[in-house]
């Protein structure tokens, strides 16, 4: 079932080791056939070294597993409460990365600074408010992935492909597994340059708005200029 996808949903977890996003078994990776309203993501706690294509699990929109023998990632429920959110979501990640995962702790928004970020995401990335205990405390996983929907109540999911959860880390997403990895790793590399960017000078202000509008829309506008398609 679905071979196609769980060797793209498994070359999308590989890679995550290979950009430096994870350590261990952290994070994970999905994608849907949205015709068939099936989502195939990692297994929880497998090595990536060790993963294959037949680890992958299998469910439905509604958490029914419907194929693999192992349990599916534990952030399952917060990849399916995107999906459901966003139809035209195709691809799901979540990861600790370092400089991401420093920006989710601190609680703050990653600000535009430059041209790099406005390449790839047409504004701030928010980070959502932090859970409250009564949520932890319940479902924490759908409560993770309302709470994301809640911070984009007024922000374009398909501008700004990605997310900082307080106190926790990273989601992206994207066209599909491939393209939500990509984006993740972006979103890395923008914290991390941000980061030092404050650092060296504490009153950097955010990028112009008439530079973030070419930038973005030169590679995601209509008029689109950027690159050979
Ligand atoms: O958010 C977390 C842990 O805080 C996850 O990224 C886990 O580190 C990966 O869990 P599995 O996908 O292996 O269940």
């Amino acid at each position: 079932m679905l071979e196609q996808l769980k060797e793209e949903v498994l070359a999308a977890n590989l890679a995550l080791p290979v950009h430096g996003l994870v350590k261990f078994t952290w994070g994970n990776v999905s994608g849907i056939d949205r015709e068939r309203g099936l989502v195939v993501i990692k297994p929880s706690g497998v090595d990536y070294e060790k993963m294959t294509a037949q680890d992958l699990v299998v469910l439905d929109l509604a958490g029914h597993q419907v194929e693999g023998k192992l349990r599916p990632s534990s952030d399952t429920p917060t990849h399916l409460v995107l999906y459901r959110a966003y139809p035209q979501l195709r691809g799901i990640v979540h990861t600790h990365s370092t400089w991401a995962t420093i920006w989710a702790q601190s609680g703050q928004s990653l600000p535009a600074l430059g041209t790099t970020h406005a390449d790839h995401f047409y504004g701030k990335v928010p980070c959502t408010r932090a859970l409250t205990e009564q949520e932890i405390d319940g479902d924490y996983e759908v409560e993770t992935g309302n709470v994301i929907v809640e911070t984009f109540k007024k922000l374009d999911i398909n501008s700004i492909p990605g997310v900082l959860v307080r106190n926790h880390g990273p989601f992206a997403w994207g066209k599909d597994a491939q393209d939500a990895v990509h984006n993740a790793v972006i979103l890395e590399e923008i914290c991390h340059m941000a980061y030092h960017t404050v650092r060296l000078n504490n009153t950097a202000g955010s990028i112009q708005q008439c530079l973030l509008d070419k930038h973005y829309l030169r590679k995601h506008g209509s008029g689109a200029y950027y690159g050979q398609s």
